[in-house]
């Protein structure tokens, strides 16, 4: 058997894609929706407070096209947490407006192809903790699609050695590294949990650079020959203002 890449495992990840109703919305009474706002409103305050207690982590946006309306990212310690929130969301009144467009299970996850070869816990790093159980940026743009590794005949990348794939890794890394300061990326593993490989999850000011990174990383090997892609979801920072005007009637 070949060298499995050992992991590191932070918080747990629930990406919840909804559409929103226009129909019933338009046709539901002023104090109906005013309720409804007022509902959701009161999750993006607990869920800021969470971020703020560094116990978790929302990211709250718009998406663009028509795969959804809006999508709630939550990082959480457990995923009885994550599945106490989407619960609790779908009993509010605002989310009787919503359908569930789609949905991705998953953990926020380290590899060591790049770690040095030191004796330290790396849970022990303030570093390593950071990337873990990360707050997530208030960028303005989201960019999330589900991947894999190919396992096929000829290009299974769970086949190949260790040293193969770290020295893909690496290439991988240094082309990541180009856009340092311009792309944030949050990768989480989903083997075991949903229906791809990996969660990849962008954010940046300036949504051309998922373009620029996603394109550039399509020539690199361990993309070209090893990645296949899922759905791509792009949209816009959403915080309370914003949401309640794109509510407006
Ligand atoms: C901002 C850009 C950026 C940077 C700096 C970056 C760096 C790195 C490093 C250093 C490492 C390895 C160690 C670790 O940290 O785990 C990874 C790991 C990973 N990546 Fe990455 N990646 C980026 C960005 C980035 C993108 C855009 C994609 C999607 C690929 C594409 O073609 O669309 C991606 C995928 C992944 C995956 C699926 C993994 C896990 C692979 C595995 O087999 O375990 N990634 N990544």
């Amino acid at each position: 058997m070949n060298e499995a890449a050992m992991t590191l495992e932070g918080w747990y990840a629930l990406h919840d894609f909804r559409t929103i109703n226009w129909s019933a919305w338009k046709a539901a009474d002023d104090e109906v929706r005013a309720f409804a706002l007022d509902e959701l409103n009161g999750f993006l305050e607990e869920w800021a407070a969470v971020d703020e207690a560094k116990q978790g982590s929302t990211a709250v946006y718009t998406i663009v096209g028509q795969k959804a309306d809006f999508v709630f990212m939550h990082l959480r310690e457990t995923l009885e947490e994550l599945n106490a929130i989407e619960n609790a969301f779908n009993k509010t009144t605002f989310a009787q407006f919503t359908t569930k467009a789609y949905s991705y299970v998953s953990i926020v996850e380290l590899s060591n192809y790049l770690a040095g070869s030191s004796n330290e816990d790396p849970m022990q790093n303030p570093h390593v903790v950071a990337r873990l159980k990360p707050s997530l940026p208030k960028a303005k743009h989201i960019c999330f699609y589900p991947m894999n590794k190919k396992r096929d005949l000829s290009d299974n990348w769970y086949m190949l050695s260790m040293e193969e794939r770290r020295s893909m890794m690496q290439s991988h890394g240094l082309i990541g590294r180009g856009y340092a300061g311009k792309v944030k990326q949050i990768i989480t593993g989903s083997v075991g949990f949903d229906d791809w490989e990996w969660g990849v999850t962008l954010f940046a000011d300036d949504a051309l650079q998922f373009k620029k990174l996603v394109y550039e990383m399509r020539f690199d090997e361990v993309s070209a020959r090893f990645g296949e892609f899922g759905p791509f979801y792009v949209g816009n920072l959403l915080d309370q203002a914003s949401f309640t005007e794109l509510m407006k009637v």
